[in-house]
Parts: structure tokens; sequence; C-alpha cells
């Protein structure tokens, strides 16, 4: 069976140069993820309703909106839980209507507000594993010695180099979400989408979650869900709102924040005071 060419096909460090900016990469040909007239009903219900969306590589998209705006939905519909109709667009390649793997297969990978680490094995074992899955069949029965450079790597990116045989189960809250981070790093996900990922974490662990999402923003495309709203004012380089499943607002942090459908959707309230 003829499989889809991937829309990255040199592989690249996974160390990013410089930071994330607003708008992106503008050298080069960056990567990009292009959303168009993007639909989910749920048994007649519109839960994202002809939502369109650009991001670019390098660019640390934030995508905020009160509960239920649809937010969870587009990353289901971006990586193939949900049906959705429209164009979910990856660098040239069309993604929408493809299966889960294979979306996962074009450097598409999602976290989600609840970490799923393997809680039996170490963190070491469960990068391993998350490597094998990008790994072909011959290099799968070559025995490796030793840790492999890219989950070296990784694992110095999410600051874990000293809990490598560590089990997940073990691991705190926070240290959980930065394994399942390190885990898309090691399949080589190029457009990342993370759903909450500092629910529930401590402040310093909020402070070095932001700082790894920095990191990475610089060189993948990265789209990430949050409520709190002095997180995303330190951190999103450009920032979405979403509500009742249609796009709101877009710009700036501030820009966002001093639109007055922003103001109203968050009943009056300002929001910097979240949901
Ligand atoms: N599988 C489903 N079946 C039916 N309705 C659903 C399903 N999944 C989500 N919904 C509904 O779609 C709407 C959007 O939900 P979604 O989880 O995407 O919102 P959200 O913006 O991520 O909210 P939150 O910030 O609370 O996580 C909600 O009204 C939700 O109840």
């Amino acid at each position: 069976m003829k499989t889809a060419p991937a829309p990255q096909t040199t592989a690249q460090p996974l160390l990013p140069e410089g930071e994330p900016q607003p708008g992106g990469r503008r050298s080069g040909r960056p990567q990009y993820l292009e959303i168009r007239d993007l639909r989910v009903v749920f048994d007649g219900f519109t839960a994202v309703d002809g939502v369109s969306l650009d991001v670019t590589q390098g660019d640390l998209r934030f995508l905020i909106g009160p509960n239920g705006a649809g937010k969870t939905t587009i990353i289901d519909a971006i990586t193939g839980l949900v049906p959705a109709t429209g164009s979910v667009n990856h660098t040239g390649t069309e993604i929408l209507g493809r299966k889960v793997h294979q979306i996962a297969k074009l450097g598409v990978g999602r976290t989600f507000q609840t970490a799923s680490v393997f809680e039996n094995l170490s963190v070491l074992q469960n990068l391993d594993i998350a490597a094998g899955s990008g790994r072909k069949p011959l290099q799968l029965l070559r025995r490796r010695r030793g840790v492999e450079p890219a989950i070296e790597e990784a694992l110095e990116i999410i600051g874990m180099e000293h809990l490598a045989g560590t089990q997940a189960g073990t691991l705190a809250h926070g240290q959980k979400q930065w394994l399942e981070i390190g885990m898309l790093l090691v399949q080589n996900s190029d457009l990342l989408l993370l759903d909450e990922p500092i629910a529930g974490m401590s402040q310093d662990e909020r402070e070095q979650t932001g700082e790894l999402l920095r990191r990475i923003g610089a060189s993948r495309i990265t789209l990430v869900i949050e409520h709190d709203m002095d997180f995303v004012r330190e951190y999103a380089t450009s920032v979405t709102v979403l509500a009742g499943g249609r796009v709101l607002s877009e710009g700036s942090v501030a820009e966002v924040q001093a639109d007055p459908r922003v103001q109203e959707v968050y009943l009056g309230a300002s929001p910097a005071k979240g949901h």
C-alpha cells in the first residue's frame, strides 16, 4: 500500500534555534497548519462551526475561550478522533479524513488533559516505545545498544535525564506531562497540539513548562489550549479566541484582550479571570 509522504522529509535537530515569535518564521519555507471551514457536529449539535485558522512554524499559538467553546473538539478533529468536514492542511498535505495513526505518522502529535504514559514502564522505556512507533521494521529488528541520541536529546530538552530509570507511574503530575511531550519529540512530531498542559501544576512546574514550550515552539507548529491567562500572557506569541464553536478574535494577547467581543464572552469580566 502506498503511504502518503510526510510533510517534512529531512530530519531536523530536536533542539530549536531562537525563540518563538508572532507570526512564526519569516525566512525559508516554514511549515504550517491551515484549517479551513472546520465543522464538527455531534447528534445535531454543532460544536465547531466553520473554523478557519492558520499557524506557522515558530509561532507559539494559544487557543483560548470559555468552557464548551470547542477547543478540544478542534484538536480531536485535527487528530482524527472525531469526524469533521472542511480542510486541515499540514504543510501541503491534507490530513482530514485520514486515520488516527496515519495522522500521527504525518508528524501530528497531541497531549491530553490527563497525561497518557505507560505507568509501569520507566521514563526511558516510554520514550523508547514512542521512538519505536516511528521506526521502520528493519530498524526495530536491530538490537540497539545504549540510548539513542534522539532519546538522549529529548530527555535533555524535557529536563528529565536524571529520571530516565524512574517508573513513570511514580512521577509528579508535571513530570508526566513533560514525558508526554518528550514522547512527541522522539516521534518527530512537528505539529504539536497541547491540551491544557499546565492544568494542576505548581507554580514552579508552570514556569518550567512555559520555558519548555518556548524551547520546542521555536521550531515547530504549536497550538496550546489554555485557560490560565497569566500563562497565556507570559508565553503566547499569538492567540486565537474561540466562542460557540467559532473564531471570535485573533492577534497578540494585548489585541485580543482589548477586543470588546472577547470581553463580552467573558461575561463583561477581564479575560484575565479565565472561565
Ligand atoms: N463526543 C461528544 N458528543 C457530544 N457532544 C460533545 C462531545 N464532545 C464535546 N461535545 C460538546 O461540544 C462542545 C465543545 O466541547 P469542547 O470539549 O471542545 O469544548 P472546550 O472549549 O474544549 O471546553 P473546555 O474548556 O471546558 O475543555 C461542548 O458543548 C461539549 O459538550
